[in-house]
């Protein structure tokens, strides 16, 4: 199978990454293209993948391509490429519909939003498929999907949402963590703060394979460690008086910001 990766920036690079080490596919059945080249050839340094010299030497040469530009670069590429009818074009550009691919794309289109902890073969891979995909195609997204984490299939109405739990949670973690060690820092300036984050990074890991483990609820979690009456009772109390409205507000506004970039991808669109 050969499958075709356009843009090598964070998530185009985590894409080659994630299928080589997870096995799913053989470098040499990759066919990259990035609009600076430099970032291919440092790729095809450790990879033996080949590189197109443009995008559309990409899609004639591949059953699947994953379009990996910004979310207002997809469409005027797509609509500057001769796509095959029968390539399946896959998007993973934030705010860029299924419809507004079909309008590009007279074959298969699906939308997909990784996370850059597939370069971990961790983490969740949202997707959503349009009705033109063949039930081998479907099955062969899912199948690539899930060599890389795990592969959710998802309605598009739920998408965005689901990206802010899954995509964008990477970044939000580590700026949760960050925000946590700076306050231990503030509050006991000996304590360094190198250290304060390494002890965050391995209880968050230990947290997350304890659940995992042993299929904890949140709630058994938090039963397990809240000593009645005691400090970390103390720290959830806090956390309920002030999160709910934070997170309220990162909801809002992510979906507000979505609906933004909808609105400037419609209307490219309607004057391409
Ligand atoms: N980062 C994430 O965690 C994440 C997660 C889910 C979805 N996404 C989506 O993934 C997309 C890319 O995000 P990113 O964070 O990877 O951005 P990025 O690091 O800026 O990468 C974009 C890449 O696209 C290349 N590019 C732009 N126009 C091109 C063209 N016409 N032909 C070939 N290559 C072209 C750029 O090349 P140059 O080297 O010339 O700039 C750059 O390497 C976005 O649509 C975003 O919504 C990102
Ligand atoms: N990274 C992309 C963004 O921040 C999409 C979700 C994760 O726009």
């Amino acid at each position: 199978m050969n499958i075709g990766i356009i843009g090598l920036g964070s998530i185009g690079q985590m894409l080659v990454k994630a299928f080589c080490k997870s096995g799913a596919v053989a470098p040499e059945e990759l066919v990259v293209f990035n609009r600076t080249r430099e970032k291919a050839d440092n790729l095809r340094a450790a990879y033996d993948l080949k590189i197109a010299d443009t995008a559309q030497a990409v899609c004639n040469q591949v059953d699947i391509v994953f379009v990996c530009t910004k979310p207002l670069e997809i469409l005027p590429l797509l609509r500057t490429l001769s796509i095959p009818a029968k390539t399946h074009v896959v998007s993973v550009a934030a705010g860029v519909s299924i419809a507004d691919l079909e309008s590009v794309h007279t074959g298969s289109v699906s939308k997909v939003i990784p996370t850059v902890t597939s370069s971990e073969l961790r983490g969740v891979s949202l997707f959503a498929c349009s009705e033109r995909l063949s039930s081998e195609q479907r099955e062969q997204l899912k199948w690539l999907l899930s060599r890389i984490g795990v592969a959710q299939e998802i309605a598009e109405e739920e998408i965005e949402t689901a990206t802010i739990l899954t995509s964008s949670a990477p970044g939000l973690i580590a700026g949760i963590l960050e925000s946590y060690a700076q306050a231990a820092v503030r509050k006991t300036p000996a304590l360094s703060i190198e250290i304060a984050r390494e002890m965050l990074v391995e209880t968050m890991l230990g947290t997350a394979t304890l659940l995992q483990n042993e299929k904890l609820g949140f709630d058994q979690l938090i039963e397990r460690v809240a000593t009645k009456g005691g400090i970390t009772e103390e720290g959830l109390r806090v956390l309920g008086k002030t999160l709910p409205k934070g997170f309220d507000e990162l909801f809002d506004m992510t979906a507000s910001k979505h609906d933004m970039l909808k609105q400037m991808i419609h209307k490219q669109n309607s004057t391409l």
